[in-house]
């Protein structure tokens, strides 16, 4: 008889609740599969008396993560607590140290921790696995990291976070408040314990950082994303956006440019008849751009607790298999530091919404100081709320809103338009910018 590998889970929130059960649901299979049984010897979370609706007897409560991490009756430190420090970080350092696997599903701590993580476990012999970190169920960094290891990679990208799609999706379909649609996503446990994370993009950009690494065979560097959240995209741009013919969503994308690798993180209008355009909800979609074959696209449910755990147990699994594969696709040594391509000199479309003042020659203005930057110009809309006059407030016209679509052009162009624009007072308020990709 094989002895089984013993598995301590620190964290019994959202997805640690639902591994113990799918450790237990499918013992017989993962047996089957592995060559070994997997058996759940000890966890630990917060809260002993906390009622989590599993069962836990004849399993050892930990006095705290750190203690699971160096308990000798522990081969696989499972970590499921999250935040980028304390306790996760030391309890993962302590139990790699100590030559044992550590499977984690904390894109926080791998984006900020994980080659000096990786350097530990390459250097006592233990697995570092984190498929969960990166759109929960789908499997794209054991895509990335083994089923592309002969393929060159110029571009991977997608809609890495469940929570803004979810938000997005439910404001354009059923015309809710962004509030209401955080408070649903949070009930649902899609949301981090912090949801600022979610929806001011940095999620995505942890993820992004992940993945980058993964296909570019460089050092994470989560500091050379830039980086913009979906907090100010209001129900009129989704509106706008439909009327166009696009759809709003929460890209990362990455890309090898002849400058450098080009990371960011940003709400985008992409065509509705793309395929990502299609993905709603919770799901996730990654896009591979292989060179020499068509691009791989990998959708998927990419938050909850069942999604999460299906990928933490994938990854128990390879440990019992004995799978030890380098964390980053290649010893750490051997990864480049990242050169980061320009976000100014990004090129692309532009939706820009303005609040003009409603006078003869605002349009004007605007198209000359687009043109003074050779910005060329698909389409202007201005138009009166119900297509009535614009209401007047003490005598004047209220602003109306002037939707833009530029054809392609460079990013700090657009600014010094708008600085223009700002500088001549025919528009009111920010001026809302919406990057388009339109491929
Ligand atoms: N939810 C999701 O859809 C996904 C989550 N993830 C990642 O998985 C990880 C866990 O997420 P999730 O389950 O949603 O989080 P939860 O907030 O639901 O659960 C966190 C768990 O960790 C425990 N915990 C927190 N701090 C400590 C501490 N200092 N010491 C011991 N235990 C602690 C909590 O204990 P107690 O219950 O007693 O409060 C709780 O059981 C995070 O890294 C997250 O980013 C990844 C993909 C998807
Ligand atoms: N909060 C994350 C969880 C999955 O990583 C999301 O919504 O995508």
């Amino acid at each position: 008889m094989v002895a089984p590998l013993r598995v301590g889970i620190a964290g019994l929130g959202t997805v640690g609740v639902e591994v113990v059960r799918l450790i237990e649901r499918q013992g017989r299979v993962l047996t089957e599969r592995t060559g070994r049984p997997v058996k759940v010897v000890a966890v630990t979370a917060r809260s002993k008396a906390k009622k989590r609706g599993i069962d836990l007897s004849g399993i050892t409560w930990a006095k705290d993560a750190l203690a699971l991490a160096s308990d000798p009756e522990v081969d696989c430190l499972v970590e499921l607590m999250g935040g980028a420090g304390d306790p996760a970080l030391s309890a993962i350092d302590t139990a790699l140290k100590a030559g044992k696997s550590v499977v984690t599903a904390n894109k926080a701590l791998i984006a900020k921790h994980g080659l000096k993580l990786a350097k530990a476990a390459e250097k006592h012999g233990g697995a570092l696995n984190f498929e969960a970190a990166v759109c929960a169920a789908i499997p794209v960094i054991k895509t990335l990291r083994e089923g592309l290891a002969g393929t060159g990679i110029s571009r991977v990208y997608g809609i890495l976070n469940g929570t803004c799609n979810y938000i997005l999706t439910r404001m354009e379909q059923e015309g809710l408040s962004f509030d209401e649609c955080l408070k649903d996503a949070q009930r649902l446990g899609y949301a981090e314990a912090d949801p600022s994370f979610d929806i001011h993009g940095h999620d995505t950009a942890q993820k992004l950082a992940i993945l980058a690494s993964l296909a570019f065979g460089t050092q994470v560097a989560e500091k050379s994303i830039y980086v913009e959240g979906i907090s100010s995209i209001a129900p009129e741009d989704l509106k706008a956006a439909a009327e166009l013919g696009y759809r709003v969503k929460l890209l990362g994308v990455a890309v090898r440019t002849a400058k450098g690798i080009e990371q960011r993180v940003h709400p985008t209008m992409v065509p509705k008849s793309s395929s990502i355009a299609q993905v709603m909800g919770v799901t996730n979609a990654v896009t591979i751009d292989g060179e020499g074959i068509p691009p791989i696209t990998l959708v998927g449910p990419g938050a909850g607790g069942a999604a999460t755990a299906s990928a933490v147990v994938a990854d128990i699994a390879d440990v019992a298999r004995g799978i030890r594969a380098a964390p980053f696709g290649r010893p750490v040594d051997k990864l480049r530091a990242t050169e980061k391509a320009p976000m100014e000199r990004h090129e692309g479309g532009y939706y820009i919404r303005l609040m003009a003042r409603d006078h003869a020659g605002t349009a004007a203005t605007i198209a000359t100081r687009l043109a003074e930057q050779k910005i060329s110009i698909e389409s202007i809309v201005q138009r009166h709320p119900n297509g009535s006059e614009p209401p007047k407030t003490a005598g004047k016209s209220a602003p109306v809103p002037v939707i833009l679509i530029t054809y392609a052009t460079h990013e700090d162009a657009v600014h010094r338009a708008l600085q223009a624009v700002q500088r001549d007072k025919v528009i009111s308020g920010k001026p809302q910018v919406i990057r388009i990709e339109k491929n």
